[in-house]
């Protein structure tokens, strides 16, 4: 039995996550899912959805078996928990695959870094980013 795991912050959900979590889901037998602590969002503005509430939403979506709120201090704890046979980055996630790999392995860690594709808009009006859903609200809702 083929254990992917994919991983992000998951704030304001869209097609693109939805899409990268199918394309994970289809690199094994059973996804489990990190989702980001918001203290450990630093690399840009903090989710506005609390922790658990992003957790219990990304557990709600098909192609998800469970969902796991990510450690506090290591992104590691997680993964030698679940035992992944895969991980599965996102099409533009911010992490150095042979990076990740060589961290992974001088730990003992046997497993594969992949990539997931990306959900390229086909129609203008489609919001494909939580950054895109955010700045909508903010032209649209602020006085
Ligand atoms: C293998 C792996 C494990 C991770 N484990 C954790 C964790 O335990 N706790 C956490 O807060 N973030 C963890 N993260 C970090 C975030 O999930 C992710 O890197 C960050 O949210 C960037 O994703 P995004 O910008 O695509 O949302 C992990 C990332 C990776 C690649
Ligand atoms: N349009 C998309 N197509 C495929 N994967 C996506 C898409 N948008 C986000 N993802 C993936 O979903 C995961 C979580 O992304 P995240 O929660 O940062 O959402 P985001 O929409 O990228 O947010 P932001 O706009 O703040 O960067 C990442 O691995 C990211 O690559």
């Amino acid at each position: 039995m083929t254990r992917v795991v994919a991983q992000g912050t998951f704030d304001i959900l869209h097609p693109g996550h939805a899409h990268y979590l199918a394309d994970a889901a289809d690199m094994g037998d059973e996804l489990h899912v990190i989702v980001a602590r918001s203290v450990n969002v630093t690399h840009k503005e903090p989710p506005v959805v609390p922790d658990e509430q992003r957790r219990e939403m990304v557990s709600a979506l098909k192609p998800v078996d469970k969902a796991h709120l990510g450690h506090s201090e290591d992104i590691f704890v997680p993964i030698e928990r679940i035992e992944p046979d895969i991980i599965a980055l996102g099409y533009d996630q911010h992490h150095d695959d042979d990076q990740l790999e060589a961290a992974l392995s001088a730990r003992g860690i046997d497993c594969e870094v992949r990539r997931a594709s990306p959900l390229e808009a086909h129609a203008s009006d489609r919001l494909l980013s939580t950054g895109d859903i955010i700045d909508r609200i903010l032209d649209e809702r602020s006085e």
